[in-house]
């Protein structure tokens, strides 16, 4: 039998980080929500007992590194499934990107196998099973928008943000999680984001409130390290988007844009020195 999963990619609306844990991780407190940049999944059970990882994009490990194979593997230990799986993963979402492909092929994993075994795990568990895997992969295994605190595993669900368009670009550069965090100092930090601002714009649909409260402190680091990420940011101000932030560590930045007309504007503006543009909608 053969079954499919779409991954789609998300976006942090806010993301504020309270300080360091003992264990290393960040405490943040982080909205998130999806848009419809989706990879999609293709799972195949196999009678030997094997995982095997293949993709059309050649700059991903296909090995136990792919986060679709640790996802795969976690879940054929801790059920005891004696079964294999082949898995395709048609890549859209751009690769260290700060939009979680990995997390959300991870999160379609955990979904596509419950259902490709019939295990009924409940979403709840499998969260706890994506944890496992990494601090977003919880919020991929539901979707939908969410207030996400802890490490980022944490969640609590709220209601979608208006609906707009979002245009997404991604400079030529691959930025690291772990990097961008472990250069990230938040005693230095001077201003937060407000959080209570951005719930209020949320809940009452305003768009022009949501787009003034949009806050990443990680910007600090990546925008220092890599200047064009800056640029890429002034441009789509420039060029018409109402709000304008870079998404979890980076490197794209992502613009909200509530008229139609404006989009093919921003769009090419940005195609003149940005090869990696995409105008999407959020997931609601
Ligand atoms: C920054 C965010 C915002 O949504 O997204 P991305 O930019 O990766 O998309 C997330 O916090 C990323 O989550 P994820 O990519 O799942 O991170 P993980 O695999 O758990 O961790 C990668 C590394 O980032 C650091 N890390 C991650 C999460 C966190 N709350 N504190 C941390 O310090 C740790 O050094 C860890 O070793
Ligand atoms: N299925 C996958 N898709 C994309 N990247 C993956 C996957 N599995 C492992 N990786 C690795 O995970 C790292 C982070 O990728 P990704 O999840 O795209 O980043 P981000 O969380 O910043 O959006 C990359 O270095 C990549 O090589």
């Amino acid at each position: 039998m053969k079954i499919y999963e779409k991954a789609p990619a998300k976006i942090n609306l806010l993301l504020d980080v309270l300080h360091k844990r003992e264990d290393g991780f960040h405490e943040v407190e982080m909205i998130m929500t999806m848009v419809d940049l989706a990879d999609r999944l293709e799972m195949e059970e196999l009678q030997r007992d094997q995982i095997i990882i293949s993709s059309q994009a050649g700059y991903i490990p296909l090995d136990e590194k792919n986060l679709a194979f640790q996802a795969a593997k976690l879940i054929k230990d801790r059920y005891d499934v004696r079964k294999g799986v082949y898995i395709h993963l048609d890549k859209k979402i751009p690769v260290a990107a700060g939009l979680a492909g990995g997390s959300s092929d991870a999160a379609a994993t955990l979904r596509g196998l419950n259902r490709l075994w019939g295990l009924g795990i409940s979403n709840q568990e499998l969260c706890v099973l994506g944890a496992e895997l990494g601090s977003d992969v919880p919020f991929c295994v539901t979707g939908g928008t969410a207030l996400a605190t802890g490490r980022g595993e944490r969640l609590e669900y709220i209601e979608n943000p208006p609906q707009c368009w979002v245009v997404l670009a991604k400079p030529p550069i691959n930025v690291s999680t772990a990097d961008v965090y472990g250069r990230f100092k938040a005693a230095e930090l001077t201003e937060h984001p407000s959080m209570k601002d951005m719930l209020s714009a949320i809940s009452r649909g305003s768009f022009n409130d949501m787009c003034a409260s949009l806050g990443n402190v990680l910007e600090k680091v990546t925008l220092k390290h890599y200047p064009e990420v800056l640029q890429l940011k002034e441009s789509m101000q420039r060029l018409g988007a109402e709000g304008v932030l870079m998404s979890g560590s980076g490197p794209t930045v992502f613009g909200l844009v509530s008229k139609e007309a404006k989009l093919a504007r921003i769009y090419n503006g940005l195609r003149g020195f940005c090869k990696e543009v995409y105008v999407v909608r959020m997931l609601t």
